[in-house]
């Protein structure tokens, strides 16, 4: 089976408003699958789902065709790593925030330092090995947080808006970085934006969210050329008018 994670029939309630209703989400190896959709759609409830970080009210999880039950959920977890908008750090250096990562994961001492300088040093964060990770700026923080998820070497990847808070020097190189870190890994990346420019750049297939609803989901190019509902077409108008705009002021 090629699918490595999959939710079937998610729903999440608070009170008795419907936060997310997903009948099906899979990733298959190797993908790189975005889900977009505007503010408050749901995209960060459903990661949160997926990465075992939330439990919904209804559905289940599949890592690999297996049921996640209860007790399996921390052991899979470890598998999975997860890179927020505003990155969580503990009260430690960039090293050893990321090296503590790996020793938790049973990676030993000397391996743990091998994969953290490694990283940093793709993230060209190497110089922030010795910093305290929470005094970083926004972008340190970021290329700290990538190197960490990257060098957990997980089966999956999940990504909350990472490039979001970032200004567009450090994106573009951010982004770079990135790109060429999934293109070498290969890793199975669940990738939640609101920019249709990083689906177009990143995914090979992506999933539109609109009040908790799968309202489209295919390639980013069926997607732009064929969008399926008003608001998504309202939705795509909206981003290339700022886009155009962007284009204008430079
Ligand atoms: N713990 C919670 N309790 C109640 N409502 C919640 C909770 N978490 C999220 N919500 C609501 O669920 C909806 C979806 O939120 P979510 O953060 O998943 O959306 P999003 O698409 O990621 O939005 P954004 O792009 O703004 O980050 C929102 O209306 C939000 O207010």
């Amino acid at each position: 089976m090629n699918t490595v994670i999959e939710g079937k029939d998610i729903n999440v309630k608070s009170r008795e408003r419907v936060l997310l209703d997903v009948k099906r989400i899979g990733l298959n190896k190797g993908e790189i699958f975005a889900v977009i959709g505007p503010n408050g759609a749901g995209k960060s409830t459903l990661l949160r789902v997926m990465a075992l970080l939330q439990v919904p009210q209804r559905g289940e999880i599949y890592f690999k065709g297996e049921k996640v039950a209860r007790k399996d959920r921390v052991r899979i977890r470890r598998k999975m790593a997860v890179v927020f908008q505003e990155p969580l750090f503990l009260n430690a250096t960039v090293l050893e925030n990321i090296t503590l990562g790996l020793k938790i994961r049973g990676v030993n001492q000397r391996v743990a330092m091998e994969k953290a300088e490694y990283w940093l040093e793709r993230f060209k964060a190497e110089k922030l090995s010795n910093r305290w990770a929470r005094s970083l700026s926004g972008g340190e923080a970021q290329r700290v947080s990538l190197a960490r998820a990257f060098a957990l070497e997980p089966e999956v990847l999940f990504l909350d808006e990472p490039f979001s808070n970032l200004d567009v020097f450090i994106r573009e190189s951010l982004i770079a970085d990135f790109f060429e870190a999934l293109k070498t890994t290969g890793i199975t990346t669940l990738f939640i934006t609101h920019d249709l420019e990083e689906v177009l750049l990143f995914a090979n297939r992506v999933m539109v969210l609109m009040g908790g609803k799968v309202v489209q989901e295919g390639t980013p190019l069926e997607l732009v050329e064929n969008p399926l509902t008003d608001e998504l077409k309202r939705f795509i108008q909206a981003w290339e008018r700022s886009k155009a705009k962007m284009l204008h002021l430079l």
